[in-house]
């Protein structure tokens, strides 16, 4: 697949400018999204996460600044190409869940695009199926688990083809498992070729699945590199729990024979190496 590059620069968003509600969200946010790579964006609440992720495809326009597609400047794009491009998939999405049926939920997108019938199908049926909801094309999305409604709005998203998409929170609320099936689809999503930007609050989540690491805070750009250098740095955001652990077992027996593990396995890794050097009874 042809992937895109999503370039942000010196962004700003104000909102009700000039009035007693007046609100700097964002100050001169600069970072790029490089095609088929997983970006998180993490911060605090109020840090301006959701605000910079509105303006990727257009739903917000910069008070300062601008955003780039592939060298094009956002405001020159068509919005619906814009759109359909960027797919953005909100907090809770499957509280915007409509149609009578699981299948004419996801197909709905796909027909405002005005492809032909054979071509909408396709589509619907291959979102359907990579999000595993198929078996509940024809039941209603209200009669359906939190977690299926969520994959069912995701697979509407995903049935307009997106070259870049954008998860907004999307474990909010998830048991583990289905946590677990949602990593993997990003994981699946950036291994097809389509990058994504992923919020979220969970860091253990985010050294799980993402390339790079975007910290906010207070409508900036507090640190953006590989989840090593963010959560090992002095970017001043809590650390994963692997992360963590590993940082504690590296003041007892030194960072050289620790490294810097970041996902779960290559923590495990790195203690099972400590382990099988320390002599019988500890160091
Ligand atoms: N529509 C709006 N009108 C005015 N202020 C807003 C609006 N939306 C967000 N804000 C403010 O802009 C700032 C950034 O909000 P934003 O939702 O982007 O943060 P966030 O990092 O996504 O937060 P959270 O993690 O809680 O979702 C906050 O101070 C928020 O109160």
């Amino acid at each position: 697949m042809w992937a895109v590059r999503i370039t942000v620069e010196d962004l700003c968003h104000v909102y009700s400018p000039g009035t007693d509600f007046e609100k700097v969200a964002l100050s001169g946010v600069s970072l790029t999204v490089e095609p088929e790579e997983v970006l998180a964006v993490v911060g605090g609440t109020g840090s301006g996460k959701s605000t910079l992720v509105q303006h990727l495809n257009g739903l917000l326009a910069p008070t300062g600044g601008r955003v780039l597609v592939d060298g094009t400047d956002a405001r020159e794009l068509k919005k619906s190409d814009l759109r359909r491009r960027v797919g953005l998939v909100f907090q809770f999405p499957e509280a915007a869940l409509f149609a009578p049926t699981v299948r004419e939920d996801v197909s709905f997108a796909p027909r405002q695009l005005g492809l032909d019938a054979r071509e909408v199908e396709r589509r619907t049926e291959a979102a359907l199926g990579r999000l595993g909801v198929g078996h509940l094309a024809e039941r209603s999305p209200f009669a359906l688990s939190g977690g299926e409604r969520r994959r069912v709005a995701i697979a509407g998203i995903l049935a307009m083809g997106p070259e870049v998409v954008v998860l907004d929170e999307p474990t909010a609320g998830l048991d583990p498992l289905a946590r677990e099936g949602l990593l993997d689809l990003v994981r699946d999503l950036r291994d097809s070729g389509v990058s994504v930007v992923l919020v979220s609050h969970d860091l253990d989540e985010v050294a799980e699945v993402s390339d790079r690491v975007c910290v906010m805070e207070d409508g900036r750009v507090r640190a953006l590199g590989s989840p090593g250098e963010v959560f090992y740095g002095r970017a001043g955001v809590d650390a994963p729990e692997t992360v963590r652990v590993a940082s504690l077992v590296a003041e007892l027996v030194g960072e050289e024979r620790v490294g810097r593990p970041v996902r779960f396995e290559e923590t495990v890794r790195a203690l099972r190496r400590v382990m099988e050097k320390e002599p019988e009874g500890g160091a």
